[in-house]
Protein backbone atom coordinates (compact mmCIF):
# COMPACT_ATOMS: atom_id res chain seq x y z
CA UNK A 1 0.00 0.00 0.00
CA UNK A 2 2.74 2.36 0.95
CA UNK A 3 4.82 1.43 -1.88
CA UNK A 4 2.42 2.67 -3.90
CA UNK A 5 1.81 5.39 -2.61
CA UNK A 6 5.14 6.27 -2.62
CA UNK A 7 5.08 5.38 -6.60
CA UNK A 8 2.51 7.74 -7.16
CA UNK A 9 4.04 10.19 -5.53
CA UNK A 10 6.14 13.12 -7.70
CA UNK A 11 9.73 12.70 -6.95
CA UNK A 12 10.40 16.19 -6.19
CA UNK A 13 13.59 17.07 -7.68
CA UNK A 14 16.16 20.32 -6.67
CA UNK A 15 18.47 21.52 -9.32
CA UNK A 16 21.79 23.10 -9.17
CA UNK A 17 23.22 24.75 -11.94
CA UNK A 18 20.81 26.47 -14.26
CA UNK A 19 22.46 26.64 -17.43
CA UNK A 20 22.25 25.07 -20.78
CA UNK A 21 21.61 21.92 -19.63
CA UNK A 22 20.10 22.32 -16.38
CA UNK A 23 17.33 24.23 -18.14
CA UNK A 24 17.37 21.61 -20.53
CA UNK A 25 16.52 18.62 -17.56
CA UNK A 26 14.32 21.02 -15.97
CA UNK A 27 11.91 21.13 -19.29
CA UNK A 28 12.76 17.40 -19.57
CA UNK A 29 11.23 16.63 -15.99
CA UNK A 30 8.46 18.90 -16.28
CA UNK A 31 7.19 18.33 -19.95
CA UNK A 32 8.39 15.14 -21.21
CA UNK A 33 8.88 12.24 -18.53
CA UNK A 34 6.80 11.51 -15.79
CA UNK A 35 6.69 11.07 -11.80
CA UNK A 36 9.04 13.94 -10.76
CA UNK A 37 8.47 17.87 -10.59
CA UNK A 38 10.74 20.71 -10.21
CA UNK A 39 10.60 22.13 -6.37
CA UNK A 40 13.95 24.06 -6.04
CA UNK A 41 16.51 25.78 -8.29
CA UNK A 42 19.76 27.56 -7.51
CA UNK A 43 22.72 29.25 -9.60
CA UNK A 44 25.95 30.63 -8.38
CA UNK A 45 24.27 33.52 -10.92
CA UNK A 46 21.03 34.14 -9.54
CA UNK A 47 19.37 35.71 -12.04
CA UNK A 48 19.72 32.04 -13.79
CA UNK A 49 17.98 30.55 -11.05
CA UNK A 50 14.87 33.01 -11.15
CA UNK A 51 14.50 32.72 -15.27
CA UNK A 52 14.24 28.78 -14.51
CA UNK A 53 11.12 29.38 -12.42
CA UNK A 54 8.36 29.73 -14.69
CA UNK A 55 4.38 29.49 -14.96
CA UNK A 56 5.54 25.54 -15.65
CA UNK A 57 6.64 25.23 -12.50
CA UNK A 58 4.86 26.85 -10.14
CA UNK A 59 6.02 24.40 -7.19
CA UNK A 60 9.93 25.92 -7.78
CA UNK A 61 11.49 27.89 -5.69
CA UNK A 62 14.94 29.76 -6.48
CA UNK A 63 17.75 29.80 -3.52
CA UNK A 64 20.85 31.51 -3.11
CA UNK A 65 23.31 28.51 -2.59
CA UNK A 66 22.92 24.83 -3.88
CA UNK A 67 23.58 23.74 -0.37
CA UNK A 68 20.25 25.29 0.33
CA UNK A 69 18.29 23.03 -2.74
CA UNK A 70 19.83 19.99 -1.22
CA UNK A 71 18.90 20.27 2.24
CA UNK A 72 15.34 21.65 1.57
CA UNK A 73 12.94 19.52 3.33
CA UNK A 74 10.94 19.28 -0.08
CA UNK A 75 13.54 17.79 -2.10
CA UNK A 76 13.84 14.21 -3.10
CA UNK A 77 16.65 14.47 -4.99
CA UNK A 78 19.33 16.63 -6.49
CA UNK A 79 20.58 17.43 -9.94
CA UNK A 80 23.97 19.15 -10.03
CA UNK A 81 23.90 20.84 -13.57
CA UNK A 82 27.08 23.41 -12.52
CA UNK A 83 30.45 23.57 -14.13
CA UNK A 84 32.39 20.35 -13.85
CA UNK A 85 35.05 21.76 -10.99
CA UNK A 86 31.47 22.47 -8.75
CA UNK A 87 29.98 18.98 -8.92
CA UNK A 88 32.40 17.11 -6.23
CA UNK A 89 30.91 19.62 -3.11
CA UNK A 90 27.38 19.59 -3.94
CA UNK A 91 27.78 15.59 -5.00
CA UNK A 92 29.10 15.58 -1.28
CA UNK A 93 26.92 17.32 -0.05
CA UNK A 94 23.94 15.22 -1.20
CA UNK A 95 25.32 11.81 -0.05
CA UNK A 96 25.51 13.81 3.03
CA UNK A 97 22.02 14.56 3.36
CA UNK A 98 21.38 10.61 2.51
CA UNK A 99 19.46 12.28 -0.64
CA UNK A 100 19.61 10.72 -4.47
CA UNK A 101 21.51 12.95 -6.98
CA UNK A 102 21.99 13.15 -10.89
CA UNK A 103 25.44 14.93 -11.50
CA UNK A 104 26.24 15.76 -14.75
CA UNK A 105 29.37 14.84 -15.85
CA UNK A 106 32.45 14.93 -15.29
CA UNK A 107 31.46 13.59 -11.78
CA UNK A 108 34.43 15.68 -10.64
CA UNK A 109 37.62 17.15 -12.51
CA UNK A 110 40.14 15.48 -10.05
CA UNK A 111 40.91 11.64 -9.34
CA UNK A 112 40.74 12.94 -5.25
CA UNK A 113 37.03 14.20 -5.15
CA UNK A 114 35.93 11.31 -7.09
CA UNK A 115 37.62 8.90 -4.84
CA UNK A 116 36.31 10.94 -2.14
CA UNK A 117 32.64 10.94 -3.09
CA UNK A 118 32.84 6.71 -3.57
CA UNK A 119 34.33 6.55 0.13
CA UNK A 120 30.96 8.84 0.72
CA UNK A 121 28.92 6.47 -1.12
CA UNK A 122 30.33 3.36 0.64
CA UNK A 123 30.25 5.04 3.77
CA UNK A 124 26.14 5.30 3.75
CA UNK A 125 26.05 1.54 2.53
CA UNK A 126 23.90 1.88 -1.17
CA UNK A 127 24.02 4.15 -3.80
CA UNK A 128 23.16 7.09 -4.02
CA UNK A 129 24.54 8.65 -7.16
CA UNK A 130 23.86 8.98 -10.87
CA UNK A 131 26.62 9.83 -13.34
CA UNK A 132 25.37 11.46 -16.63
CA UNK A 133 27.07 9.50 -18.85
CA UNK A 134 24.65 9.30 -21.67
CA UNK A 135 25.81 7.51 -24.20
CA UNK A 136 24.96 3.75 -23.27
CA UNK A 137 21.10 5.02 -23.40
CA UNK A 138 21.33 5.91 -26.86
CA UNK A 139 20.01 3.13 -29.04
CA UNK A 140 22.73 3.20 -31.50
CA UNK A 141 25.31 2.93 -29.55
CA UNK A 142 23.36 -0.11 -27.86
CA UNK A 143 23.06 -1.82 -31.01
CA UNK A 144 26.87 -1.49 -31.54
CA UNK A 145 27.77 -3.26 -28.46
CA UNK A 146 24.99 -5.52 -29.02
CA UNK A 147 26.98 -6.70 -32.33
CA UNK A 148 30.31 -6.74 -30.71
CA UNK A 149 28.72 -8.83 -27.91
CA UNK A 150 27.01 -11.21 -30.30
CA UNK A 151 30.06 -11.97 -32.34
CA UNK A 152 29.31 -9.95 -35.60
CA UNK A 153 32.73 -8.76 -36.19
CA UNK A 154 34.59 -11.39 -34.44
CA UNK A 155 37.28 -9.95 -31.50
CA UNK A 156 37.30 -6.21 -31.63
CA UNK A 157 41.03 -5.12 -32.64
CA UNK A 158 40.56 -0.70 -33.28
CA UNK A 159 38.07 2.06 -32.45
CA UNK A 160 38.24 5.29 -34.60
CA UNK A 161 36.26 7.57 -33.49
CA UNK A 162 35.62 10.79 -33.32
CA UNK A 163 34.25 14.13 -30.78
CA UNK A 164 33.10 17.27 -33.34
CA UNK A 165 31.78 20.40 -31.47
CA UNK A 166 31.29 23.21 -34.10
CA UNK A 167 32.49 25.97 -31.46
CA UNK A 168 33.46 26.57 -28.00
CA UNK A 169 33.63 29.52 -25.89
CA UNK A 170 36.55 31.40 -24.74
CA UNK A 171 36.60 29.61 -21.04
CA UNK A 172 36.95 26.23 -22.94
CA UNK A 173 40.90 25.79 -22.63
CA UNK A 174 43.04 22.66 -23.40
CA UNK A 175 42.24 20.35 -20.62
CA UNK A 176 38.66 20.50 -21.55
CA UNK A 177 39.09 18.42 -24.38
CA UNK A 178 39.71 15.68 -22.07
CA UNK A 179 37.70 16.69 -19.15
CA UNK A 180 34.55 18.18 -20.39
CA UNK A 181 34.44 16.30 -24.06
CA UNK A 182 37.04 13.21 -24.14
CA UNK A 183 35.01 11.82 -21.04
CA UNK A 184 32.21 11.07 -22.76
CA UNK A 185 34.41 8.42 -25.05
CA UNK A 186 36.49 7.61 -22.00
CA UNK A 187 33.23 6.06 -20.28
CA UNK A 188 31.28 4.72 -23.24
CA UNK A 189 33.88 2.93 -25.12
CA UNK A 190 34.90 1.14 -22.15
CA UNK A 191 31.53 -0.16 -21.86
CA UNK A 192 31.27 -1.35 -25.41
CA UNK A 193 34.25 -3.06 -25.56
CA UNK A 194 33.88 -4.47 -21.41
CA UNK A 195 37.73 -3.45 -21.33
CA UNK A 196 39.58 -1.03 -19.28
CA UNK A 197 42.25 1.79 -20.43
CA UNK A 198 45.81 1.03 -19.77
CA UNK A 199 47.69 3.82 -21.43
CA UNK A 200 47.15 7.24 -23.34
CA UNK A 201 48.87 9.50 -25.56
CA UNK A 202 48.09 12.69 -27.04
CA UNK A 203 48.91 14.50 -30.23
CA UNK A 204 48.66 17.97 -31.28
CA UNK A 205 48.29 17.98 -35.43
CA UNK A 206 48.35 21.56 -36.56
CA UNK A 207 45.96 23.77 -35.01
CA UNK A 208 42.78 25.46 -36.83
CA UNK A 209 42.85 28.91 -37.27
CA UNK A 210 39.62 28.87 -35.20
CA UNK A 211 40.90 28.41 -31.46
CA UNK A 212 42.56 30.85 -29.14
CA UNK A 213 45.56 30.93 -27.27
CA UNK A 214 44.68 28.61 -24.29
CA UNK A 215 43.44 25.91 -26.25
CA UNK A 216 45.12 23.43 -28.32
CA UNK A 217 42.23 22.25 -31.10
CA UNK A 218 42.31 19.74 -32.68
CA UNK A 219 43.54 17.01 -30.73
CA UNK A 220 43.95 13.11 -31.06
CA UNK A 221 44.10 10.70 -28.17
CA UNK A 222 45.47 7.36 -28.28
CA UNK A 223 44.57 5.15 -25.64
CA UNK A 224 45.34 1.16 -25.12
CA UNK A 225 43.18 -0.97 -23.79
CA UNK A 226 43.76 -4.35 -21.35
CA UNK A 227 43.13 -6.50 -24.43
CA UNK A 228 45.26 -4.70 -26.66
CA UNK A 229 42.54 -2.88 -28.68
CA UNK A 230 43.70 0.63 -29.85
CA UNK A 231 41.92 3.39 -29.68
CA UNK A 232 41.74 6.61 -32.24
CA UNK A 233 39.47 9.61 -31.09
CA UNK A 234 39.71 12.99 -33.07
CA UNK A 235 38.61 15.58 -30.03
CA UNK A 236 38.01 19.03 -32.29
CA UNK A 237 35.25 21.27 -30.95
CA UNK A 238 35.73 24.16 -33.24
CA UNK A 239 35.42 22.25 -36.33
CA UNK A 240 32.97 24.67 -37.70
CA UNK A 241 30.54 22.73 -39.97
CA UNK A 242 28.55 20.66 -36.73
CA UNK A 243 27.76 18.75 -33.62
CA UNK A 244 29.06 15.20 -35.19
CA UNK A 245 30.06 12.12 -32.58
CA UNK A 246 31.54 8.70 -34.83
CA UNK A 247 32.63 5.62 -33.65
CA UNK A 248 33.57 2.40 -35.40
CA UNK A 249 34.97 -0.34 -34.04
CA UNK A 250 36.81 -2.64 -36.18
CA UNK A 251 37.27 -6.35 -35.33
CA UNK A 252 38.86 -9.38 -36.65
CA UNK A 253 36.41 -10.37 -39.47
CA UNK A 254 34.12 -7.44 -39.86
CA UNK A 255 33.39 -3.43 -38.42
CA UNK A 256 30.45 -1.69 -37.01
CA UNK A 257 29.42 2.11 -36.68
CA UNK A 258 27.64 4.16 -35.14
CA UNK A 259 24.92 5.68 -37.92
CA UNK A 260 24.44 9.23 -38.24
CA UNK A 261 21.51 10.60 -37.04
CA UNK A 262 18.60 10.45 -39.75
CA UNK A 263 17.49 13.13 -41.77
CA UNK A 264 15.63 13.93 -44.51
CA UNK A 265 17.36 13.95 -48.04
CA UNK A 266 16.91 16.56 -49.76
CA UNK A 267 17.48 16.30 -54.04
CA UNK A 268 17.64 19.55 -55.47
CA UNK A 269 19.74 21.79 -58.12
CA UNK A 270 21.90 18.54 -58.95
CA UNK A 271 22.84 17.81 -55.23
CA UNK A 272 21.39 15.58 -52.67
CA UNK A 273 21.94 16.89 -49.02
CA UNK A 274 21.16 15.55 -45.80
CA UNK A 275 21.61 17.98 -42.65
CA UNK A 276 24.20 17.77 -39.86
CA UNK A 277 23.09 18.82 -36.26
CA UNK A 278 25.03 21.82 -34.39
CA UNK A 279 23.48 21.20 -31.03
CA UNK A 280 24.44 18.19 -28.38
CA UNK A 281 20.95 18.73 -27.10
CA UNK A 282 19.21 17.21 -30.42
CA UNK A 283 22.55 14.72 -31.15
CA UNK A 284 21.07 12.52 -27.81
CA UNK A 285 17.80 13.88 -26.90
CA UNK A 286 15.98 10.64 -26.72
CA UNK A 287 19.28 9.01 -24.35
CA UNK A 288 19.02 12.47 -22.03
CA UNK A 289 15.36 11.17 -21.85
CA UNK A 290 15.56 7.98 -20.71
CA UNK A 291 18.75 8.26 -18.14
CA UNK A 292 16.91 10.52 -16.51
CA UNK A 293 13.52 8.38 -16.39
CA UNK A 294 15.48 5.74 -15.38
CA UNK A 295 16.92 8.10 -12.59
CA UNK A 296 13.06 9.56 -11.24
CA UNK A 297 12.37 5.36 -11.60
CA UNK A 298 15.17 4.43 -9.45
CA UNK A 299 14.80 7.23 -6.93
CA UNK A 300 11.18 6.23 -6.30
CA UNK A 301 12.17 2.81 -5.99
CA UNK A 302 15.08 3.11 -3.64
CA UNK A 303 17.82 1.76 -5.97
CA UNK A 304 19.26 3.38 -8.77
CA UNK A 305 20.90 1.50 -11.83
CA UNK A 306 22.66 4.01 -14.76
CA UNK A 307 26.28 5.12 -14.29
CA UNK A 308 28.07 4.86 -11.26
CA UNK A 309 30.23 7.00 -9.42
CA UNK A 310 32.45 4.36 -10.00
CA UNK A 311 31.90 5.30 -14.01
CA UNK A 312 32.82 8.35 -12.72
CA UNK A 313 36.02 7.86 -11.14
CA UNK A 314 37.27 5.80 -13.96
CA UNK A 315 36.59 7.90 -16.38
CA UNK A 316 38.54 10.17 -14.11
CA UNK A 317 41.08 8.14 -13.73
CA UNK A 318 41.43 7.83 -17.66
CA UNK A 319 40.76 11.53 -17.72
CA UNK A 320 44.23 12.50 -15.29
CA UNK A 321 46.54 10.52 -17.91
CA UNK A 322 45.31 11.97 -20.55
CA UNK A 323 45.66 15.75 -19.29
CA UNK A 324 48.86 14.63 -18.12
CA UNK A 325 49.57 12.87 -21.76
CA UNK A 326 48.95 16.54 -22.99
CA UNK A 327 51.76 18.15 -20.90
CA UNK A 328 54.39 15.59 -21.47
CA UNK A 329 53.39 14.33 -24.59
CA UNK A 330 54.40 11.18 -23.85
CA UNK A 331 52.49 7.80 -22.98
CA UNK A 332 51.12 8.01 -19.53
CA UNK A 333 49.95 4.35 -17.92
CA UNK A 334 46.67 3.93 -16.54
CA UNK A 335 45.87 2.03 -13.94
CA UNK A 336 42.20 1.41 -12.31
CA UNK A 337 42.41 -0.14 -8.81
CA UNK A 338 39.94 -3.03 -7.66
CA UNK A 339 36.59 -1.87 -8.14
CA UNK A 340 34.72 -2.45 -4.74
CA UNK A 341 32.08 -4.47 -3.83
CA UNK A 342 29.23 -2.07 -3.79
CA UNK A 343 29.75 -0.85 -7.42
CA UNK A 344 30.02 -5.10 -8.79
N1 LIG B 1 25.81 14.96 -20.76
C1 LIG B 1 26.02 15.87 -21.66
O1 LIG B 1 26.01 15.63 -22.85
C2 LIG B 1 26.25 17.28 -21.24
C3 LIG B 1 25.90 18.31 -22.11
C4 LIG B 1 26.15 19.62 -21.69
C5 LIG B 1 26.72 19.86 -20.46
N2 LIG B 1 27.02 18.83 -19.67
C6 LIG B 1 27.66 19.07 -18.36
O2 LIG B 1 26.76 19.82 -17.56
C7 LIG B 1 27.46 20.78 -16.81
C8 LIG B 1 26.92 22.17 -17.15
O3 LIG B 1 27.14 22.43 -18.51
P1 LIG B 1 26.31 23.55 -19.30
O4 LIG B 1 26.61 23.33 -20.73
O5 LIG B 1 24.90 23.56 -18.86
O6 LIG B 1 27.07 24.86 -18.80
P2 LIG B 1 26.47 26.31 -18.62
O7 LIG B 1 27.63 27.23 -18.47
O8 LIG B 1 25.47 26.60 -19.70
O9 LIG B 1 25.67 26.24 -17.25
C9 LIG B 1 26.27 26.00 -16.01
C10 LIG B 1 25.55 26.81 -14.97
O10 LIG B 1 26.11 26.51 -13.70
C11 LIG B 1 26.19 27.71 -12.95
N3 LIG B 1 27.18 27.55 -11.91
C12 LIG B 1 28.54 27.60 -12.02
N4 LIG B 1 29.10 27.39 -10.83
C13 LIG B 1 28.10 27.18 -9.93
C14 LIG B 1 28.05 26.89 -8.55
N5 LIG B 1 29.16 26.78 -7.82
N6 LIG B 1 26.83 26.71 -7.99
C15 LIG B 1 25.71 26.81 -8.71
N7 LIG B 1 25.69 27.10 -10.02
C16 LIG B 1 26.87 27.28 -10.62
C17 LIG B 1 26.53 28.79 -13.99
O11 LIG B 1 26.21 30.08 -13.53
C18 LIG B 1 25.67 28.34 -15.17
O12 LIG B 1 24.38 28.92 -15.15
C19 LIG B 1 28.95 20.58 -17.13
O13 LIG B 1 29.50 19.74 -16.18
C20 LIG B 1 28.92 19.90 -18.48
O14 LIG B 1 30.04 19.10 -18.70
C21 LIG B 1 26.78 17.55 -20.01
O1 LIG C 1 29.56 19.77 -22.02
C1 LIG C 1 29.49 19.47 -23.40
C2 LIG C 1 28.71 18.20 -23.61
O2 LIG C 1 29.15 17.19 -22.78
C3 LIG C 1 28.71 17.73 -25.04
O3 LIG C 1 28.10 16.47 -25.14
C4 LIG C 1 30.15 17.65 -25.58
O4 LIG C 1 30.11 17.32 -26.93
C5 LIG C 1 30.88 18.95 -25.39
O5 LIG C 1 32.19 18.84 -25.90
C6 LIG C 1 30.92 19.37 -23.94
O6 LIG C 1 31.57 20.60 -23.83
Amino acid sequence: MNTTNQHDKKLRIGVIGTGAIGVDHIRRCTHTLSGAEIVAVSDVNIDNAKKAVTPHNPNAKAYESGHDVINAENVDAVMVTSWGPTHAEYVLSAIKAGKFVFCEKPLATTIEDCDKIIQAEQAHGSRLVQVGFMRPYDKDYRALRKMIVDGAIGTPLMVHAAHRNQNVGENYVTSMAIFDTLIHELDVLRWLLDDDYISAQVIFPRQTSHTHAKLRDPQIVLLETKSGVRIDVEVFVNCQYGYDIQCSVVGEKGIVSLPDPAAVALRSDAKLCTPILTDWKERFIDAYDIEIQEFIDGCKTGKIKGPSSWNGYVAAVAAEACVKAQETQAIEAISIPERPAMYK
